[in-house]
This record gives structure tokens, C-alpha cells and sequence, in this order.
């Protein structure tokens, strides 16, 4: 259904911007947010008369100051495309700019190059680094990439520099989803290793040359060659053999569809997925132990989060079976390299087939690229025809759209916020993510994420609260570290639609001060597991709530357990029974690594029974630290949990 919502936006100059190119926007301007055509990288948010504004730091995806620009009717910008890009792209670029195509640019030319650009556009191979950035002196206004990932940008560097980025999220989908399951039947069958014993025991120009002009010695060549080895690449059949698809979001859904064609039976692991989506497919929603250790075949479609770095490791392939085969056209970290060359060496995995790696391009003498029983592709997952035209028009016109001071859907680093309502609620925007960032963390179990109930408890006239900022930062904190997808105040309802994922919200009067906008957020997620069973609430919801004290965030519920700490750093969270010196003991293997308390609190049902202690810490605990705190024998249950 279409909806409109006009907001007041007052925008301020930046001192990153440059006047060679747009004008400068009017101080107060109509911003009108249009949702009736959902699936367009732009939801028509237009800064009518707009010249130029500031977008507010909203989160740690977000990473703050990016301007708004528009294109003068006289001149035209520069666009300056550094990676190959599909001609549908560069003609609707060619309509708009000038544009320079200069591919494989060395770092000194891409920083000269910058320098001249109001616009960017890469994929992959191309740093964008902090350098870029300060090289151009603020005339790059935006950067675009022409696919999904944007590791190879500094967002931050970005965002500081006054330079909007914008990615195009959804368009080589089924081209990468395709390469997994051509890398999946590939490897079955040893095509790549079979191909290439023929050509090397042939010896191709030889064949050629003798072909051509002595064709019985060829062939008898050919036979003499020996690599016509039909015992040796006798492969596996997919039919019937199971597949566990780790993470199912649109590639690992697409991949799925594709294997159940195939005839697999196919499992998947995804924590935050609903089960309907998966059993829509006729996919069953598994534990993590449980998919890896039935699996013939594992396919990677996670990205690449603390949370999955090398989560295929040394002791989660022991857990696997004999002979296990694996994919991934995910990203290279999520495993852990030297591993999977132990466990192809000892037999625990029979063949892996990968298009990431953890360096791209990987060493000349990388030991997994030259493994024999390793089939690997340059990072070709989105190289097809259609996903590159795709790609670019996605991307294209996000750039235009930015250039011509329209915000992208598919904006990576611009959340943007009318400045009047930011400076009232900056510090409960704060909150409202850092609450979705750390109840995201808490889920477990098969159910995936379904419902978000948001309760925000303030004494002010609901008309004197308008919660959307709030909603969309609750949204970005759920969604973000667990997906490719960045969320921002244009797409973040949409978002959540398309992941399924339910907001209700729900407004509570107390009779507090009006002087602040809220008392508290409260935030369920409801119907789901939880790895930290104490989050979970009477009503059976993973429940935090958090509110705002002297301008810092603070969590002060967990479950139905009562606590107080100020949420400016990493959060541990133990369940204890609550008798002396759990506090000291856990500060001192704290203390031990380094780590720095900044903040601590303990909520209990009652005297001597059971606590929740909350520890706020600076830095990150490793493993071994954590471990350490989880062997303390008081402590039942604890979590860690990232900000
Ligand atoms: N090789 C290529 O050329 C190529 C092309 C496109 C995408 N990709 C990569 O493929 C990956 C998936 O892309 P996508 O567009 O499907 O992303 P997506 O965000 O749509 O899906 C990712 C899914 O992973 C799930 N997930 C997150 N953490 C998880 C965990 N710990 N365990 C299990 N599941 C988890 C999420 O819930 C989500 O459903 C990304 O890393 C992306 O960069 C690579
Ligand atoms: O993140 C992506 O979109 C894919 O990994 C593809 O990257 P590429 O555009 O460099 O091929």
C-alpha cells in the first residue's frame, strides 16, 4: 500500500563540501518519503528545491556525515567508472555525466583521478580507501558499487569525507546463486580436474599444430597423452544426497530452490530466517552441529560477521562427515583456510570448490588454490552477463539519483534524519539500534526472527513522538549484523518486509517528565529461541529495554531481570547464583587480558538466588578469556555480546 510521510529537514553545510559543483541547499526543506514502489533503488525521497544537506551519524553501519548533492542544470558532473560496468549502466551514466571509463588503475592514478570525480563507481577490485577519499578534496560526492559487498570501501573514511556510498544489493543474486550450484555439480564431477589432465597430457598447441597438418599422429597423440583417465575422475551423484545451505537469504534460498531440483534433499542453518520462508521451499530448518554433521555436501551463504568469521573451523570440521564436500561463493573468512587444507589432507573433506578466498586474489603458492582436490574460480559468483547489466543499472542509477540529491534505497552509509527531531532524539536513536544490535545477538534456535514488538514508554502526547526514526534504527540494528543488507530510513520498512520480520509498536503513557521524549524502549522479539535462556521474558519473548541517562544509553532489562549498564562499549552478560566474590572473579580474568571494565551491574530475583551480572567492556575478550568466565562455577549461562 502506498504511503507518504512529509518531515521538515533542516540541513546544514559541511566542510568537506566544495562549491565547483552543486549549490548549496536551502537551511529548511519538504522532504517527502514516498513507499509506493517498493522494489525501485529509490523510494522517492526527494529534497524538493534542495541544494545540499547533512546526513547524521546514525550507527556503526551508518557511519555519519554524508551530503546530499544536486546536479547544476549547467554543468555536468564527472563520473569516473574504475571497474568494468554493464553498457546498460554507462549509457544511462553517458545521459547524465561525462564519463571516464580507466580500468586497473594503480593507487597514485585512481587518487588523481578522484581528485577530477564527482562520482565513483567500482566492484570488488578496487580499494577505495581513506587516501581516495582525502585525495579528492571533497569533489567525490558519491561512491557506487556495482554489486553487493563493500569490504573494499572505507565506509567510515567515507562518511567523514562527506561521500555517500551506494551499493547494488540484489541484482546478481541468481548469478551467484547459479555459480554455487555450477560449482556444486562441477566438483561432483571433476570437470575442472578432468579437463585440465586432458589438456596437459595432450599438450594443446602441440595438438593443434599436428592436427592440422598430420592428423594420424594426433591422434595417435591423443592415446599415447595417458591423461584419458576414466577411472580416475569417476564422481559422486547429487541425487538423493543432502545438502545443508548455511545461511538462507537470497542467494542461500536461491541455491536451495535450485539443489531441490536437483533432487538433494536439502537442510538449512540460518538462526534469523523464518522457518515459513524455508519450509516454502521444502527445506527444513536445522541446528548448526546438526547441518554440518549429516551433510554430503555444505553450501556457504552467510556473510562475513564476527559471528561467522571461520565459523568452518578445525572443530567444526571434526564434526563433519567423512567425505563431506563444500561450496562457498559466500566470502573467504567465514573459513578458516589452513584448516580446510588439514581436513582436505586427512580425508575429512573429500572436495571444496570456492570463488572467495580470504586474500583476493590468494598467494601464488596458496596450498588450498593448488590443492587437487580443490576447484576454485577468481570470484566470478556475479559475473554473468545479466547480473553485470543488472548490477550496473542498479547502481547507475543510484548514482544519478544521489547526484541529483535524491537518496538511494540503496544507500550504505546515509541514514538520513530531519536535524530538528535528531537533536531531541540523537541519544534514543543511539539506543534503539545498539537494543536491536544486542537482541539480535541473543537468538537461537530453528524459529528464525518473526516478530519485534517495540514498546516505548514516554509521558509525552503520542502526536509529539514520532517513533519511525526510532523504528528504522531498531530495524538497522536487527538486520545489519546478520545480513548483506544495509538498512536506512528509506528502505528500512521494506527491509524488514522482505525479511519478514514483523514491527508492532506499541506506545505506553508514564507519568514522567515531558522534557525528555521517552522513558524507556522496550524491545521482543517474540517466538524465538535464545541462547542466554534469561533473556527470555515471563511472556516467553527475548526482552531487552534500555533508556537514556545524561545523554548515554543504557540497557536496563534483560529478561525480566533489572540492570543498569551504560551501553558505550561490548556487553557480558552472566547468570549467576548470586553469593560473594562472582564479581571479583570474573574482574580478574578480566583484568588478566587486559580487557577494561567500564561499567557493571547485577539485577537478582532475591537475595542468594539467581543474578544476572552485566559487565560493559572496552575492548573484545578473546576465546580463552571467555572460556575462562564460563567455567566459574556460580556462573549457569553468559553471553558476550558486541556493540
Ligand atoms: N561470490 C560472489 O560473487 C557473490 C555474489 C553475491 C553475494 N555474495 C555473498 O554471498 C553472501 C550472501 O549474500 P546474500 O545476498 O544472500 O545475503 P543475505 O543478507 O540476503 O543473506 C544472508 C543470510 O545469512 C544469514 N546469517 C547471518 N548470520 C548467520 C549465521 N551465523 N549462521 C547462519 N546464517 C546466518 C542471514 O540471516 C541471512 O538470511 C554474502 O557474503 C555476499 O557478499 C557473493
Ligand atoms: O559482493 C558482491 O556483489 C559479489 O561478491 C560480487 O563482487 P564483484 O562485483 O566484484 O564480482
Amino acid at each position: 500500500m502506498a504511503s507518504s510521510v512529509t518531515a521538515a529537514l533542516t540541513l546544514i553545510r559541511s566542510p568537506a563540501m566544495t562549491t565547483n559543483f552543486p549549490s548549496i541547499l536551502p537551511i529548511s526543506s519538504s522532504v517527502s518519503l514516498s513507499t509506493s514502489r517498493p522494489p525501485s533503488p529509490f523510494l522517492g525521497l526527494r529534497v524538493a528545491g534542495a541544494r545540499e544537506a547533512t546526513i547524521s551519524d546514525l550507527g556503526r553501519k551508518s557511519h555519519g556525515q554524508g551530503l546530499l548533492v544536486v546536479a547544476s542544470a549547467s554543468s555536468r558532473p564527472f563520473v569516473l567508472v574504475a571497474e568494468k560496468l554493464g553498457e546498460a549502466g554507462l549509457s544511462l551514466l553517458r545521459d547524465f555525466a561525462e564519463v571516464d571509463c580507466s580500468y586497473n588503475l594503480s593507487p597514485e592514478e585512481l587518487r588523481a583521478k578522484v581528485a577530477q570525480s564527482d562520482a565513483l563507481i567500482v566492484r570488488s577490485g578496487t580499494k577505495v580507501t581513506r587516501e581516495v577519499f582525502q585525495a579528492s578534496k571533497g569533489r567525490l560526492k558519491v561512491v557506487g558499487r556495482a554489486g553487493v559487498g563493500i569490504d573494499n570501501v572505507d565506509l567510515q573514511a567515507a562518511t567523514e569525507n562527506g561521500c555517500l556510498v551506494v551499493n547494488a544489493p540484489t541484482a546478481n543474486t541468481i548469478a551467484a546463486a547459479e555459480h554455487g550450484i555450477a560449482l556444486l555439480s562441477g566438483m561432483a564431477r571433476n570437470i575442472a580436474q578432468a579437463d585440465a589432465s586432458m589438456k596437459a597430457g595432450i599438450g594443446m598447441p602441440i595438438l593443434v599444430y599436428v592436427y592440422a597438418f598430420w592428423n594420424l599422429l594426433a591422434v595417435n597423440m591423443y592415446a599415447a597423452g595417458s591423461k584419458w583417465l576414466r577411472n580416475k575422475y569417476v564422481g559422486t551423484s547429487l541425487v538423493g544426497k543432502t545438502l545443508a545451505v548455511l545461511g538462507f537469504g537470497k542467494v542461500g534460498s536461491e541455491v536451495a530452490r535450485r539443489a531441490k531440483g536437483l533432487g538433494m534433499h536439502v537442510i538449512a542453518h540460518d538462526p534469523y530466517t523464518p522457518a515459513e520462508k524455508a519450509h516454502a521451499l521444502g527445506v527444513e530448518l536445522v541446528p548448526f552441529d546438526k547441518a554440518i554433521s549429516v551433510a554430503d555436501f555444505i553450501s556457504l551463504h552467510m556473510p562475513l560477521t564476527p559471528t561467522t568469521a571461520k565459523v568452518l573451523n578445525d572443530e567444526t570440521f571434526a564434526k563433519m562427515k567423512k567425505g563431506v564436500r563444500i561450496i562457498n561463493v559466500a566470502r573467504g573468512g567465514v573459513i578458516d583456510e589452513d584448516a580446510l587444507v588439514r581436513a582436505l589432507d586427512n580425508g575429512t573433506v573429500a572436495q571444496a570448490a570456492l570463488d572467495v578466498f580470504t586474500a583476493e586474489p590468494p598467494p601464488k603458492d596458496s596450498k588450498l588454490v593448488l590443492h587437487e582436490n580443490v576447484t576454485v574460480t577468481p570470484h566470478l559468483g556475479a559475473s554473468t552477463v545479466e547480473a553485470q547489466e543488472g548490477v550496473a543499472v542498479e547502481v547507475a542509477e543510484a548514482v544519478i539519483g544521489a547526484l541529483k540529491g535524491e537518496l538511494a534505497a540503496t544507500a550504505v552509509n546515509a541514514p538520513m534524519v530531519p536535524s530538528e527531531v535528531i537533536s531531541e532524539l540523537a541519544p534514543y536513536v543511539i539506543l534503539a539500534e545498539r537494543l536491536g544490535r544486542l537482541i539480535v545477538q541473543l537468538v537461537a534456535g530453528q524459529s528464525g526472527i518473526k516478530g519485534v514488538k517495540v514498546v516505548y514508554r514516554s509521558a509525552r502526547n503520542p502526536d509529539d513522538l514520532d517513533t519511525r526514526i526510532l523504528r528504522a534504527m531498531i530495524t538497522k540494528g536487527i538486520i545489519e549484523p546478520i545480513s548483506s543488507l544495509f538498512v536506512n530510513i528509506v528502505n528500512a520498512d521494506y527491509t524488514a518486509k522482505q525479511r519478514g520480520l514483523r514491527i508492532s509498536e506499541e506506545r505506553v503513557f508514564v507519568d514522567s517528565c515531558t522534557e525528555t521524549p521517552l522513558d524507556s524502549i522496550q524491545i521482543h522479539l517474540t517466538n524465538v529461541g535464545s541462547k542466554f535462556a534469561s533473556a527470555l521474558s515471563d511472556s516467553g519473548d527475548i526482552t531487552l529495554a534500555g533508556r537514556v541517562k545524561d545523554g548515554v544509553p543504557h540497557l536496563t532489562l534483560v529478561g525480566s531481570f533489572s540492570i543498569d549498564v551504560s551501553l558505550e562499549g561490548n556487553v557480558i552478560l552472566c547468570r549467576n547464583v548470586d553469593q560473594p566474590g562472582n564479581i571479583g572473579k570474573v574482574g580478574k580474568i578480566l583484568g588478566e587480558e587486559n580487557v577494561n571494565i567500564n561499567f557493571m551491574s547485577v539485577g537478582r530475583t532475591a537475595p542468594k538466588e539467581l543474578a544476572i551480572m552485566a559487565i560493559g567492556v572496552d575492548e573484545e575478550p578473546g576465546k580463552g578469556t571467555l572460556k575462562k568466565i564460563g567455567e566459574i562455577q556460580a556462573i549457569e549461562e553468559f553471553v558476550f555480546l558486541k556493540i
